[in-house]
Formats: structure tokens, C-alpha cells, sequence
């Protein structure tokens, strides 16, 4: 093997608050998870496409999954802990296969950005893709500001993140030695475990909404209604 992509769809939705997780919401008529299983599966370049799902929600997964030949496994308490457990379906897989890891909640991901990623793993071992920020940001410490970074200093990652495999073993290899070991993603991983490995960034969009609060869902109806169209000019069935 020498491609892999996983969607992330371990987490349980608390800030949506549907009382299902949020990547079961139905958008558009489909379940969120339903779109990109769809794309990664139709990926001409990936060789095998993982889902981890939420505990207590693998029915709906292979439900979902079966149809386009995506193995379902068990996610964890965390973000990276559900990438722990892609990373042990992918134990037998050498250290140069490109893996992509993508949120579910992203879930309007196009053939593109996963086409820069990969592009961008030919030369590099990790890649983020990002788009710039609007607002500005600040730290803040004890409700004071403690920093403002230049603006144009800053970027928003979104997902897909890609590695080579035997870099992120190493990293996570590294970040489970550390008691203090806490990410909210992968690239913090490889970015604060192996600080000597250079992060490319590839352009994001902003069609890769990641739905987190319910006023997302409203963007969501409408990337939704767009997917939809596109697949109807391509004269893709449902
Ligand atoms: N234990 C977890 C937690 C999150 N994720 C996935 O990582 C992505 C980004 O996480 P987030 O948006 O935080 O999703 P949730 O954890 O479901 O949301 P919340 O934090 O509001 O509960 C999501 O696709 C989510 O399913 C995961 O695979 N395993
Ligand atoms: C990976 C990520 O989507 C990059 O922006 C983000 O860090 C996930 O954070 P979340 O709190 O798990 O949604």
C-alpha cells in the first residue's frame, strides 16, 4: 500500500449538541459522514480509506461505509487517540506510505485539496493545509491580552493533514513517552515532537467548514446543496 486516507469521526458533538454525533446529522438529506466517505472513496489515489467512528455508533458507520469498500474501526476518548487507532490498522504498512488524516466534520472536502496533499507528500514528510485568518488574534492570560502576533504572521489549519507514515510513528512514538502529551492535532504532534521536520502548507478553502456549533449547520445545508449539484453535472448518483 502506499496511500492511505482516514476520516476522523470518533468525536461525540458536544458543542452541537444534536444528542447524536454530530457527524450523523442529516444535511442535505444524507448523514455528514455520508459526503466525505464519498470522496475519499472516489479519490483515484488513495489505495485504502479507514473511518473511526464513535463507540456506539459502528452500525451506522458500515452502513455508510460498506457500499464503497471503507473498513470502520473504533475511535478513542480523543482526537488522537482515534488517530492511534487508525495508525494500528495501518501497523503492517511501510514508513513511506502517505497517510491523510481528515476530520469527518469537515465534511465537504473536495478531490482537490486531497490532490494537494498527496502532491505535496512527494517532496515533503508532513503537510497542513491552512487559509489565512480575518480576524485578529490575540492571547489572552488571566482575561488580559498578553500578545498580539502579526496577522499576516497567522493561518487557520484545517484538514486533511498528511505524513509520511513513518514520521508520524515517530512523533507519536515520542508524544507517548511525554506525561504532559495533549493535541488537538496531528501536525502539533510531528510540530512539537520532531521540531526539526518542516511542515509544507497547501492553500485551504473555505468550503472545508468544520461544523462544530449548530449556526454551522446552516453552511452546511448550503455546501451540502453545492456537493449535490456538482455530483448531478458529473451524472453521479446518490
Ligand atoms: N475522540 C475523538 C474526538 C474527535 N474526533 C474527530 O475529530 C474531528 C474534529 O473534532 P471535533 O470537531 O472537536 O468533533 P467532536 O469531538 O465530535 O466535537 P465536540 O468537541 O464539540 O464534542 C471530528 O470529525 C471528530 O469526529 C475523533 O475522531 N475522535
Ligand atoms: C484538526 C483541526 O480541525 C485543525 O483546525 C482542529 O484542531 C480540530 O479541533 P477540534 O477541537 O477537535 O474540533
Amino acid at each position: 500500500m502506499k496511500t492511505a486516507g482516514v476520516i476522523l469521526a470518533g468525536g461525540i458533538g458536544q458543542r452541537v449538541g444534536a444528542g447524536i454525533p454530530k457527524q450523523l446529522i442529516r444535511v442535505g438529506g444524507r448523514p455528514l459522514l455520508a459526503y466525505p466517505i464519498r470522496t475519499f472513496a472516489s479519490f483515484p489515489g488513495l489505495d485504502q480509506v479507514i473511518v473511526v467512528m464513535a463507540s456506539g455508533h459502528l452500525e451506522a458507520a458500515e452502513e455508510l461505509c460498506a457500499p464503497h469498500g471503507v473498513r470502520v474501526v473504533e475511535g478513542g476518548d480523543t482526537r488522537t487517540a482515534s488517530t492511534l487507532k487508525a495508525m494500528e490498522v495501518l501497523a503492517g504498512a511501510p514508513d513511506e506510505t502517505r497517510v491523510l488524516f481528515h476530520d469527518a466534520a469537515r465534511a465537504f472536502v473536495g478531490h482537490a485539496v486531497i490532490d494537494r496533499c498527496l502532491a505535496a507528500l512527494e517532496t515533503h514528510e508532513s503537510v497542513a493545509v491552512a487559509l489565512p485568518v480575518t480576524d485578529t488574534v490575540v492571547a489572552v492570560e488571566g482575561g488580559l491580552v498578553a500578545d498580539m502576533p502579526p496577522r499576516s504572521t497567522l493561518a487557520r489549519f484545517q484538514t486533511p493533514q498528511g505524513f509520511r507514515l513513518g514520521t508520524l510513528r515517530r512523533a507519536y512514538a515520542r508524544a507517548l513517552a511525554d506525561p504532559a502529551f495533549v493535541a488537538t492535532d496531528d501536525c502539533g504532534v510531528v510540530h512539537r515532537y520532531l521540531p526539526d521536520v518542516p511542515i509544507t502548507v497547501v492553500e485551504g478553502d473555505e468550503g472545508l467548514l468544520k461544523v462544530t456549533t449548530p449556526l454551522d449547520l446552516v453552511v452546511a445545508e448550503h455546501l451540502a446543496a453545492q456537493y449535490q449539484a456538482a455530483e448531478r453535472a458529473a451524472g453521479e448518483d446518490a
